[in-house]
């Protein structure tokens, strides 16, 4: 029969959940069965904690005050910061330091559980999927946003030992499993294949597949491997390039942080310069046009390549280096997925890189061979307002994706998910070779754009990006500062956690406006290419599905992190993506 360590009605430091600061809590109650103690923090929040999460006073005061003499001798008069924030705090961030965006995924990285507790009437018409015990206070469930007092006394941080992160073995596996991911794995590369090899013919109806099959032996061209290995060289070199700010990452399970050099954007300026030197020397850029199938599979050699090595080099990685999402123990399912969160070579992080370097700055000099060959093939003088459109309002979304990048270290692809065969085949064959796909198919597919198209379109691009980019700037500034005058004005529902969700403007309007702004563009970058053929809409296609299906996993994450106030947010604002769509 287990007996609580701890009794009803004593103070204690309780753990709260995801982080690694300690606050004051008063036992409720000790459940002998789970063996969870359920306590109550000075701001009215109820939590169910393990033992092994709770201090009692002494001992949390001895320890502060040893790992303060500890980070005294080690960095003397840095002040401490605080990585993570009690359920009573209001939200504060630093620009560098993003560190609550995302702490769900954290959450269930660490080993603290919220465990499921009764519903109340109430609740349970509210709720649809499972509860968990993080009970929000009874004053805050009237839609009104409330400050939460701060705890300054109790909210001394305890720098202790990193919690010990034990494997988390990954149970919920996506995309069908095992056999879901074994057949994409094959599918996907044979599928973007299918598309260039229809981009590039006359016919690029869908019904005279498949009419010119290439002979295998002319997909493979030794140049063009080494080309792609200079590239993806020359654009490591610039990453590392000491100019731009250090930022620090989303905290990881062992409590530690690293550190990022944010520079696509000089990056990108000094590709634009050596393409620019490249064109001086003459060199024939467009080669890449006429060996466009070759440079895709020298790109999906070197995919494999490194999925190859990044899944052997994760064999010695350590449990807490391990993503959530690509530990099932199931080889073609870890490799496919990715097992190691943040796989570095000394200070290049490989997949904070991939992500965004070869492949943005790499779709749009692809955008600009294809209009060199376009004019080349159609001997125009200028090139057409189709193509020249495409190449604007993509190169439009590639610089502000630069312009902003320190964003990405909040985002799930680098804070939870691993890199493995998916993301280093989508960031570096995917992007550079299907993105491109409109460009591509205006070189041998002419679409003239009367006055009135091309003005329509502009607006609608305008339109996709100003949504896009006030509802991510928005949700940002939110999430670092509520009290920041350009979104204090705006209607939020409190929720347990301490943070709020946005309930006015446009995250009033859809649940996804960022989503929302983005498709709108995909279908400003596709019109342009007009209605012969449905292959220049394959990223409108792509876009939505995968929009639909990221919605869906992270309103799955939002409902099991917000609970209650969540479900009220989906009330106040009914539809997900699209206005009128439930
Ligand atoms: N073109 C492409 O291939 C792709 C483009 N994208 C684009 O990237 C951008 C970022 O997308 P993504 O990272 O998926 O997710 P979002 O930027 O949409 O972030 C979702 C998170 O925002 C927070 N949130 C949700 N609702 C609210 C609210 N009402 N108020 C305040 N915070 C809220 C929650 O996190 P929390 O509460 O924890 O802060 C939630 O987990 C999008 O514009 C998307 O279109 C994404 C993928 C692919
Ligand atoms: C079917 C495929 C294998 C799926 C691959 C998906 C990936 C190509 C995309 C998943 C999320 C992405 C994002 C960007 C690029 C495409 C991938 C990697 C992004 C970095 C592009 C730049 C933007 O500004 C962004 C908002 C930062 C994007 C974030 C998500």
């Amino acid at each position: 029969m287990p007996t609580a360590r701890f009794q009803i009605g004593d103070t204690v430091m309780g753990r709260w959940p995801g982080s690694n600061l300690y606050y004051e809590v008063k036992v409720l109650s000790y459940d002998n069965k789970t063996r969870l103690y359920t306590v109550i923090y000075k701001d009215g929040t109820e939590l169910e904690l393990k033992e092994s999460d709770i201090t009692s006073l002494t001992v949390f005061k001895q320890g502060v005050t040893r790992s303060r003499s500890r980070s005294r001798s080690r960095s003397p008069g840095r002040p401490r910061r605080s990585r993570s924030r009690s359920p009573a705090r209001t939200p504060r961030r630093s620009s560098s330091r993003t560190t609550d965006v995302h702490k769900e995924k954290l959450k269930e990285a660490l080993e603290v559980r919220l465990t499921p507790v009764e519903k109340t009437e109430t609740e349970s018409e509210n709720q649809a999927g499972g509860r968990y015990n993080l009970r929000r206070r009874k004053d805050q469930g009237d839609g009104k946003t409330v400050e939460l007092e701060q705890k300054t006394e109790t909210e001394t941080l305890l720098r202790t030992k990193p919690p010990t992160a034990s494997a988390i073995k990954t149970t919920d596996l996506e995309f069908g499993g095992r056999v879901g991911v074994f057949f994409l794995m094959f599918l996907l590369p044979v599928a973007v294949l299918a598309l260039l090899i229809l981009c590039g013919q006359k016919d690029a109806s869908l019904q005279s597949f498949p009419l010119e099959l290439p002979a295998l032996e002319s997909l493979w061209d030794c140049q063009v491997f080494g080309i792609v290995l200079l590239w993806l060289l020359f654009q490591a070199v610039l990453s590392l390039l000491p100019v731009g700010k250090l930022v620090e990452g989303m905290p990881l399970k062992n409590g530690k942080t690293l550190k990022y050099r944010i520079n696509g954007f000089y990056a990108l300026l000094l590709t634009a310069v050596a393409v620019g030197v490249a064109m001086y020397q003459e060199v024939d850029l467009s080669y890449i046009h006429a060996h466009f199938l070759q440079f895709y599979t020298s790109a999906l050699l070197i995919v494999t390549l490194l999925s190859i090595y990044l899944f052997i080099r994760s064999r010695w990685a350590s449990e807490d280096e391990l993503a959530p999402g690509g530990n099932s123990g199931y080889i073609i399912y870890d490799f496919f997925m990715g097992r190691e969160l943040n796989p570095r070579i000394k200070n290049l992080d490989i997949k904070f890189f991939c992500e965004m370097r070869p492949g943005l700055m790499g779709w749009v000099l692809i955008n600009f061979v294809m209009l060199q060959a376009e004019m080349k093939h159609q001997n125009l003088e200028n090139p057409s307002p189709a193509m020249l459109l495409v190449n604007i309002f993509q190169l439009l979304w590639v610089v502000d994706g630069f312009w902003h990048e320190e964003k990405l270290l909040t985002m799930m692809d680098i804070v939870y998910d691993g890199f493995g065969f998916m993301l280093t085949f989508g960031d570096l064959a995917f992007v550079p070779f299907t993105f491109t796909c409109q460009a591509y198919y205006l070189v041998s597919h002419p679409n003239e754009l009367s006055a009135f198209w091309i003005i329509t379109l502009i607006i609608m691009n305008g339109v996709g990006y100003y949504i896009f980019r006030k509802a991510n700037s928005q949700k940002f500034a939110f999430r670092k500062n509520p009290s920041d005058p350009a979104v204090s004005h705006l209607k939020t529902i409190p929720t347990a956690t301490g943070e709020s969700l946005i309930v006015s403007g446009l995250w009033g309007w859809v649940r996804h406006p960022n989503y929302l702004g983005d498709i709108i563009m995909g279908l400003a970058w596709s019109l342009p290419c007009g209605f012969n053929h449905l292959i220049p809409y394959f990223y409108l296609i792509y876009l939505i599905t995968l929009l639909v299906h990221r919605n869906a996993r992270d309103e799955h994450q939002c409902r099991k992190k917000y609970g209650s106030a969540w479900d009220e947010y989906c009330k106040a604002v009914p539809f997900r993506i699209f206005p009128g769509i439930y």
